[in-house]
Order: C-alpha cells, then sequence, then structure tokens
C-alpha cells in the first residue's frame, strides 16, 4: 500500500518545555549509555482508535492539549501529519509490508556533531483515530525511560481534561537525571565510544541506518495467551526434569518465567523458518534492566540507561530438534541467572563482542535478539481518550529484532511482533500455531 502518498504533513513544530527558563542543561553519557552510542533508533508507535473522529474535534480539542500536555513533559520535536490510510488495517495483527508503518515515524536528525534525543509525530486518520510515534535516541533512553517518558505524557494530558489548573507529575512518574547513580571507576563509557569509532571508522555522532540487511521484510504481531506460555512451561519443565534424571542430576531450579518460555518458543520457531544450515551458527540474546541489579540499585525512576545486552551461541540444529524450545530456555535461564549474580557487570569487551556479532550477521550468522519489555505497561499509556488500539516497535526492521509487550487484554499473554521475508513469515505462523496444539 502506498501509504505515503496518502500522508500529509501539517506542521512541523518545535515544542518547548512549558517554562520561561533558559537554563542550559548538560547531560553527561554513562558507559550503559554510550553502550549504545551510534546504535539505531528505537521507534514506538500508538495507535488511539476513535471512530467518528473529525478533524474539526482533532484540532481544536484533542491537538491543543497534547501539545500542552507535551511542553509540560519536555519535547523537542512535533512534526505533525494527516493520513488518509485504513487504520483498522494498519493495526490488525495480519502480515503487511515492513516500510508500510514508515511514513507514521518521525526521523532522529543526527549528523557528526549533533544528535537529536527524540522526535514525536501525531498523525490523524480522520474518523478512524490517531497515532503517536516515538523516535529514541537509545543513547539517551533505553525501553523504560522512553516508555515512561509516553506515560507522563500520557498522564498529563488525562489530568489536563479534569480541567484543576497546571497538573504535577505522581511521583513514580518523574524522571531522575542523577548520573552519579552510575558507578564506573575504570571509564568503560570511554571504551565503548572508541569502539563505536572503531566500528563505524568515523567519530561522528550519525546513528546507523540499520544493523541488519532489510529489503522485502514483512511485518506481523503473534500473541501468547497466559495458556499458551503454561502449556510451553509444562513441556519444558518436563523435558527439562527427564535429562536431569537421565543424568542422574539433581533437578535444577530453570528460571522458566513468561519472558524465557516466549523467548524460547518463539526463537525456535524463527530458525525453523529461516531454513538456514544445520550447523550453522545462531547467536541469541536479549537486553536486560539492571534498575534493580546494580549495587546500589538505581531508581526505578532513572531516565537514560540501565540495561545491557547478553548473547548466547548455539547451531541451528539446537534449535530445530525435538527438544529446542527446552534447549534455548534452559541456556537463556542460565545467562539470567549470571545476571543475577553480578557476572557481567563492568565488562569492559560487552560492546566489542556484541559489534563483531553485528559484522557476524552479514557473514552467514543467524541473530536473534530482543526490543521492548514484557514489563513495559504500554497498552496503560492512555491520553484521555482511550488505551492504545496497537502499538508496535517499528524499528525492529532495523535490528530483525523481536518486539515484545505485555498483551492489551491484561490477561498476562505476551504481545510478540516479527520481521521476516514474505515466505519465511508464512512458515512461521504455521509453526507459532501448529506448535501450540494440543
Ligand atoms: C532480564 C529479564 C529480561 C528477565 O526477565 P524475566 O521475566 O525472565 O525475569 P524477572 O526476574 O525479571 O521476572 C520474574 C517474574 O517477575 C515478574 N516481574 C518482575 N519485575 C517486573 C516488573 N517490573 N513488571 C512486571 N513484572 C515483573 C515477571 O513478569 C516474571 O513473572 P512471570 O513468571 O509471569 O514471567 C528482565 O528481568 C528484565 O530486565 N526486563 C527488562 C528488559 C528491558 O528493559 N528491555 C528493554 C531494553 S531497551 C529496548 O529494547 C528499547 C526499547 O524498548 O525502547
Amino acid at each position: 500500500m502506498a501509504l505515503s502518498n496518502t500522508l500529509k504533513i501539517h506542521e512541523v513544530t518545535q515544542v518547548t518545555p512549558f517554562s520561561d527558563s533558559t537554563t542550559e542543561f548538560s547531560h553527561p553519557l554513562t558507559l550503559y549509555d554510550t553502550f549504545w552510542f551510534n546504535f539505531p533508533p528505537v521507534e514506538r508507535l500508538y495507535f488511539y482508535q476513535i471512530t467518528d473522529l473529525t478533524p474539526h474535534f482533532f484540532y481544536s480539542f484533542i491537538l491543543p492539549d497534547l501539545k500542552h500536555s507535551l511542553s509540560l513533559t519536555l519535547l523537542h520535536y512535533l512534526p505533525l501529519a494527516e493520513s488518509t490510510a485504513d487504520f483498522n488495517s494498519l493495526t490488525d495483527n495480519g502480515v503487511h509490508e515492513a516500510v508500510e508503518l514508515h511514513p507514521l515515524i518521525p526521523q532522529l536528525v543526527t549528523s557528526d556533531d549533533k544528535a537529536a534525543m527524540i522526535a514525536i509525530q501525531i498523525t490523524l486518520f480522520p474518523n478512524q483515530g490517531f497515532s503517536i510515534a516515538i523516535t529514541s535516541h537509545h543513547a539517551i533512553l533505553d525501553g523504560k525511560s522512553s516508555t515512561m517518558f509516553i506515560k507522563s505524557w500520557a498522564y498529563l494530558c488525562k489530568q489536563l481534561g479534569k480541567d484543576e489548573g497546571e497538573p504535577s507529575l505522581l511521583p513514580e512518574l518523574t524522571p531522575s537525571f542523577d548520573r552519579t547513580v552510575i558507578k564506573d571507576p575504570t571509564g568503560i563509557d570511554m571504551e565503548y565510544v572508541n569502539n563505536w569509532f572503531a566500528y563505524t571508522n568515523t567519530r561522528s555522532l550519525k546513528v546507523l541506518p540499520n544493523v541488519v540487511q532489510n529489503t522485502d521484510w514483512v511485518r506481523a504481531t503473534f500473541e501468547l495467551t497466559r495458556d499458551d506460555i503454561q502449556k510451553i512451561r509444562n513441556q519444558v519443565l518436563l523435558i527439562l526434569n527427564k535429562d536431569n534424571e537421565k543424568e542422574d542430576r539433581q533437578p535444577r531450579q530453570v528460571h522458566s518465567s513468561t519472558f524465557v518460555l516466549t523467548l524460547a518458543y518463539v526463537f525456535v520457531c524463527l530458525v525453523k523458518a529461516r531454513r538456514g544450515p544445520d550447523n550453522g551458527r545462531v547467536v541469541f540474546g536479549f537486553t536486560a534492566d539492571l534498575r534493580t541489579r546494580l549495587e546500589p540499585p538505581v531508581p526505578l525512576n532513572y531516565v537514560g540507561n540501565c540495561v545491557m545486552s547478553h548473547f548466547c551461541a548455539a547451531t541451528a540444529r539446537d534449535f530445530t530438534e525435538e527438544n529446542g524450545v527446552a534447549f534455548v530456555a534452559k541456556k537463556l535461564s542460565d545467562v539470567i541467572k549470571g545476571i543475577e549474580r553480578g557476572e557481567f557487570e563492568g565488562k569492559k569487551d560487552a560492546l566489542s563482542e556484541i559489534l563483531r556479532l553485528i559484522k557476524s550477521l552479514s557473514e552467514g550468522v543467524q541473530g536473534l535478539g530482543v526490543a521492548g519489555s514484557t514489563q513495559f505497561d504500554v497498552y496503560g499509556s492512555d491520553f484521555r481518550w482511550g488505551r492504545p488500539k496497537k502499538v508496535e516497535i517499528v524499528s525492529i526492521d532495523k535490528s530483525g529484532a523481536i518486539a515484545l509487550t505485555k498483551s492489551r487484554d491484561k490477561s498476562g499473554g505476551v504481545q510478540i511482533g516479527v520481521v521476516l521475508k514474505k515466505q519465511e513469515m508464512e512458515d512461521f505462523a504455521s509453526l507459532f500455531v501448529d506448535g501450540l496444539k494440543d
């Protein structure tokens, strides 16, 4: 669908903080920020359905409150657009060209010596609803921070509607920018910056356009219900307990969380759908939030990055064999236990290993990663006109990762966004459904 032909830009504006103060603001980067220095930005897209939404109501009521509350939430860019695309089609879970959502996403302007932190695009779909997209620089905001930012904005916008004067933020939504909570006695922050300079072969603030080849991709959304996850958990535990008995080992506790089981199940379907060689190398992993894991802990309202990526390796055969899901779940569980023990903190070579991995992706190594988290309640961001109908992480078509979020229906399930080539997506969809049958 040629959505770009039907998108009209109405306004590009800079929304400034709601204050007369022109205080200079300096924001040092920590090692967890420089870890993401040139990484492609994260694009999150929230669709709000309002049938019978007229341009008049949107421009006279919704938009002014969004802008007012946005200025209260301290923002930088706001391109405003209008689209005649079909809202229902864009927000269904079916298979769509990956590029279809691109016109709804604002570009983050970065150059050699300057980089915007966030860009916002609000798009009206007359008589259908509107969408809000946030593109955020990963060296400035991790997933917890950028979803908290949208939550804060939504909260202030909702409060404005109550007409009780200027609203103020709840303590848990009030950001903390205190960089001193991140300790880096050996200067790993600069090590990471130098890793990025070596990788990009230039000393530039420009973000990478993508980390994987991404032409001809389609996008689709899948759901695992709580029951599906329990079914996967039962199968995985049965297999791992049998292995323990066979090898006469004490049963070891496996971290069989919703997150681990979702990843194990989806990664196995992905490797099968991609049909790579049996002995091909697969590198798989995820990003962990360290706020509660550092000593002393970092406040939950810390805004910046407090996340690190962790990967492990196997061959495609390990995934495609009968016990593939249990194999992957066990590997992921071991990594999480290592994180809990603090084994990966202060690793100087953490980024260079990942950059080597990114390079190897163009040499036939399969990479499996995750954007977002089952811990972010993105469907809770209600600006006053209802919860989002759909939330997507559009930028997975730059990283090849899967996109995770809590299910919209609050039932304890997980929503999974996937990008693949068309034939692979068809195979993935069948494998995903078939694997859950009794
Ligand atoms: C390391 C982990 C991935 C492991 O997850 P697990 O769920 O397996 O393990 P856990 O110990 O955290 O949680 C165990 C159980 O407690 C629940 N639980 C724990 N903390 C929770 C929280 N804050 N909110 C909701 N649930 C929580 C879990 O759902 C799970 O229950 P149950 O048994 O039901 O499962 C996670 O701890 C973590 O750090 N998640 C956040 C990762 C993150 O921030 N990613 C974004 C990276 S930035 C990015 O990607 C860009 C972007 O998003 O913008």
